[in-house]
């Protein structure tokens, strides 16, 4: 057996990340065919349980303490550090390790193993909360939600598991800002979802940046790059590493809760933006969107394109940066993306869908540069009509 792991081990180093992903789903496929009946129903009966145990292990620290500590640690230690009873701890630590979330060194001894330290990082910790305490609840609200409204898609962001499951009339985006905590979760989240890989061999964006002087850098009058919905400026931070000649040139909007606070980034000016309303930055280069499209139903992704339309000359463009659904085979990952969505009145789109919305606010797809085709993931690049 340790030679069977050793082997694919050693494949999946050598695999690029398509190859990666696909012996992952050859692996998830195996487990399906080997388990037994019992087996499945077991798994079905526990499912949610390990959310549930992840949330109790940042709630008292375990994640971090097992992260920091060089040496494995014993219950009692774990106990005296976290506050929690031995006995409790001794439970619950038994099934985190049984489902690889820390390693049992020895008996009633525990150590860190690779997805304890991605959860201790503080991106970890966000996305154990907001997976938890926002989406969650959500989740749950589904069955009965799709039930009451008779199984129709979900096109109304006021109408949606979301309102059920946090007990408001607010959309999410509204619920969130008036949740500081929840809010800040989602804006971790956002950073550790991808880096700058949207640039690499996309020649529309180097031809571009070429064009910009690289002398001293210039005044923001003429911005170059608009991260509209940008959250903590992620983005404009990786691509003033990349192309230093656009430091001075860069703008990072979004909601007055989200930018307010920020610290200043250097060569980026910060500006509360709410997309709802008209685009004050006007003839910019690009207009970058990235996770934000698929966020929202067909209506309101339509009026932030109107919106953003209405301030960009005809050498301007908006860089969508998401997911393009493939129309057939689409693998786990996107598909339970764009169920999340749904959940909260949002959707994945397919390329049609794509061009359809495009068109539906004056705009047309110039290019669909996909730079992880594993994961559908894409920038589609829309001109003015
Ligand atoms: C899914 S996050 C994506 C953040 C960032 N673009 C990224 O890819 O990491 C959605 C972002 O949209 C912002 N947002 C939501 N409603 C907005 C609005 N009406 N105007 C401007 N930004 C908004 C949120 O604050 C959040 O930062």
């Amino acid at each position: 057996m340790d030679t069977i792991v050793a082997q694919i081990h050693a494949l999946a180093k050598a695999a690029d990340e398509a190859g990666r992903l696909n012996i992952i789903k050859a692996l998830r496929q195996v487990q399906v065919e080997l388990q037994s009946p019992k087996d499945s129903l077991m798994e079905i009966a526990g499912s949610g349980l390990v959310n549930a145990m992840l949330r109790v292990g940042a709630d008292i620290g375990l994640f971090g303490l097992l992260a920091k500590s060089n040496t494995p640690l014993k219950v009692d230690r774990i106990a005296e550090s976290t506050n929690a009873s031995p006995q409790l701890l001794e439970r619950v630590l038994r099934y985190l390790a049984a489902t690889n979330v820390i390693k049992e060194s020895a008996a009633n001894e525990y150590t860190a193993n690779m997805l304890t330290h991605v959860l201790a990082d503080s991106k970890g910790e966000a996305m154990i909360y907001h997976g938890f305490d926002t989406h969650g609840p959500v989740v749950q609200a589904m069955p009965d939600f799709f039930a009451e409204n008779n199984y129709q898609d979900v096109t109304d962001n006021t109408n949606t598991p979301f309102q059920k499951a946090h007990n408001t009339k607010l959309t999410s985006f509204e619920w969130l800002v008036q949740q500081p905590k929840h809010f800040e979760n989602l804006q971790k989240v956002m950073t550790s979802l991808q880096g700058s890989e949207w640039t690499h061999d996309f020649d529309l964006l180097d031809d571009e940046v070429q064009k910009v002087s690289s002398s001293a850098p210039q005044a923001v009058e003429s911005p170059f790059f608009v991260d509209v919905g940008g959250g903590h400026g992620h983005q404009c931070r990786e691509l003033g590493k990349k192309y230093p000649n656009l430091l001075g040139r860069m703008v990072l909007q979004d909601l007055p809760e989200a930018v307010e606070k920020l610290a200043p980034i250097e060569g980026v000016e910060i500006k509360a933006y709410n997309f709802f309303q008209p685009q004050a930055v006007t003839g910019a280069k690009f207009y970058y969107l990235r996770r934000i499209m698929h966020d929202w139903p067909d209506n309101e992704a339509a009026a932030i394109l109107r919106n953003t339309a209405a301030a960009m000359n005809p050498e301007s463009r908006i860089l969508i940066d998401d997911t393009v659904l493939p129309d057939t085979g689409a693998n786990w990952q996107s598909t339970l993306a764009d169920l999340a969505m749904m959940a909260f009145g949002g959707k994945e789109r397919t390329e049609a869908q794509w061009r359809s919305l495009a068109k539906s606010a004056g705009l047309r797809v110039e290019q669909i540069h996909t730079y992880v085709a594993s994961t559908y993931t894409a920038v589609v690049v829309l001109a003015l009509e």
